[in-house]
């Protein structure tokens, strides 16, 4: 699914009305049904109490004061609060015509603030994508006083005083902090960076009906991958046509199909990570596996891992030696390596000699961060999966979550890799520029070693011989997000642990082939 910018949302309203023989007024009214269903659902009348809706001088406000009608017919108690401006949007004035006209009214001012309770359900219609400057005088009082309030509230399209698609221009100037935000279409790139998430809340994104003609053709950098047959506007399309899928297996499959993977993982006390590292690349698929450890390691491999073959080094404590890499269709490299030097050299020695993909995570990405020379030597497509950190390291200290994002679409199209940013929505770069945000997963994966899970899954796609790169690594994002999420239900979030991901690799693939 595509996120589209402030702009590119103003044009798909304007191609839907050309395409669709409609109207402006039509459309709104498209939206203000989606809005009022989706409280319905959430909400009878009594649970809602009486609604307040904030309302401002454009299609946002429109939106809000054809909600106002809608709710009021079905039996809410609906009042209004209206920001005063010099011009109100054609769209805003037929829904403030058209208002039954026993619906409280109060026209806002700093002076004469609406009464707002702890619990008054609210909602947020003042600003959504035209907003054009930071928030001040009465709209930036109304939204003080509402942020103060500690009431519920729902804000259409956008949290007011939020862009859709960039960093606030002004930190000071105040910003709805909304329960729930719903959006038209299609979510904004605004929700998925953990900055605005005291704002945007839980968002949900309903059906107008905007064109997928549109949307099929705009250019646009920035997506959103999820799951086969999940809503969204487009959720029939979704289900024929999915974001990503894994070819099923042929009848006559053979293991090499899948590839020979070489795990380099673990340091003394850092075992664990090659045992996670392993359970998930062989639950991901991989045809063959051959783990390389220090020899403290060799012991622990071969007891919990008996699918996998293991290279002791001559270290004990930690790897020390490249193996031979000619049987191999993929190397990874990170997880728990530690970071001597002779690891260092090993991993130098690595990205010198290897003809095969790569997969780089972990203390292998500390010791580019600090030996930034051997980042010269990335083979193309090799495959980054850094935290926020880890990253930092590779780079520099980002401004803001926009700024990071700049970085990371710099950092790919330079060194002609893939980098798999980490966090809640994990943001795969291509060396395009393509960014590619994941839908999967829980703060329950906030667990030592889910990272070393994710690294050993990417891993076992990028043996397989049908994926690209791409490709491999949105599926091992998506597929890893899922397995948390199919844990979480039996383990809840704060008792999952990294092992159960690698429990549920294999249901979480299942669902993703086509
Ligand atoms: N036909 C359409 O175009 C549709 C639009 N929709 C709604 O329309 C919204 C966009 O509407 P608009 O483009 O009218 O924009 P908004 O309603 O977001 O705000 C624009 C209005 O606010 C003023 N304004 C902007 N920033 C301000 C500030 N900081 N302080 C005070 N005034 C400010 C502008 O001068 C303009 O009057 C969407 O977010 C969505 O809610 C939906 O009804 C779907 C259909
Ligand atoms: N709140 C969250 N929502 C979704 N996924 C999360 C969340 N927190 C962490 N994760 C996922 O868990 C993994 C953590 O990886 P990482 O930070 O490398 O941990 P570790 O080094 O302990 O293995 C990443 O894949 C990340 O996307
Ligand atoms: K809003």
């Amino acid at each position: 699914m595509k996120l589209l910018s402030a702009a590119q949302i103003r044009a798909l309203d304007q191609a839907t009305i050309r395409e669709q023989r409609t109207t402006s007024t039509a459309l709104m009214e498209r939206a203000a049904i989606a809005l009022a269903g989706w409280l319905y659902q959430h909400y009878t009348p009594a649970e809602a109490g009486e609604i307040l809706l904030l309302c401002g001088p454009g299609n946002n406000g429109g939106d809000g004061l054809a909600l106002a009608r809608l709710l009021y017919l079905a039996g809410y108690a609906v009042r209004l609060g209206l920001l005063p401006a010099a011009k109100y949007s054609d769209d805003y004035e037929y829904n403030h015509h058209v208002l039954p006209k026993v619906i409280a009214i109060q026209e806002l001012s700093a002076e004469k603030l609406p009464d707002i309770q702890p619990g008054t359900l609210v909602v947020d219609a003042l600003f959504g994508t035209g907003l054009s400057r930071p928030l001040d005088g009465v709209a930036a009082a109304v939204v003080r006083h509402l942020n103060g309030s500690h009431a519920r509230v729902v804000a259409i399209d956008l949290p007011s005083g939020l862009l859709a698609d960039a960093p606030q221009p002004d930190p000071q100037a105040p910003v709805v902090r909304a329960s729930h935000t719903i959006s038209f279409g299609l979510p904004k790139l605004a929700f998925l960076l953990p900055q605005n998430a005291d704002y945007v809340g839980e968002w949900h994104v309903v059906d107008i009906g905007l064109s997928p003609d549109f949307i099929a053709q705009a250019d646009t950098p920035w997506h959103l991958t999820r799951l086969p047959g999940t809503g969204g506007f487009d959720a029939a399309l979704a289900a024929r046509q999915p974001d990503v899928a894994l070819p099923r297996r042929g009848k006559f499959a053979y293991k090499n199909t899948f590839g020979h993977a070489l795990l380099l993982a673990g340091s003394r006390g850092k075992v664990g990570a090659a045992v996670l590292a392993s359970g998930a690349c062989l639950r991901g698929g991989v045809g063959l596996l051959t783990v390389a450890v220090p020899g403290c390691g060799y012991d622990i491999i071969q007891t919990t891992r008996p699918e996998a073959m293991c290279l002791p080094d001559t270290q004990a404590d930690f790897i020390s030696e490249l193996p031979d890499l000619k049987p191999y269709q993929a190397v990874g490299i990170g997880p728990g390596l530690g970071q001597e030097e002779a690891s260092r050299a090993v991993l130098e020695k690595l990205l010198r000699e290897a003809k095969v993909p790569l997969v780089i995570d972990a203390d292998a990405l500390n010791l580019l961060g600090e030996h930034r020379e051997l980042l010269a030597l990335l083979p193309e497509n090799t495959v980054l999966t850094p935290h926020i950190g880890e990253f930092t390291r590779l780079t520099e200290k980002a401004r803001d979550d926009y700024h990071r994002l700049d970085l990371l679409r710099d950092f790919v199209q330079k060194h002609k890799c893939i980098v798999i940013l980490k966090g809640a929505y994990t943001a795969v770069a291509a060396p395009d520029g393509q960014v590619y945000f994941n839908s999967t997963g829980n703060p329950g994966m906030g667990t030592g070693g889910s990272g070393d899970v994710l690294t050993g899954l990417v891993l076992a796609l990028r043996a397989d011989q049908r994926l690209d790169t791409v490709l491999a690594a949105r599926l091992a994002v998506l597929a890893h997000g899922h397995a948390g999420d199919l844990a979480a239900r039996e383990t809840g979030e704060a008792g999952l642990v990294a092992s159960d991901l690698v429990q549920h690799i294999g249901p979480a693939l299942a669902v993703l082939v086509q």
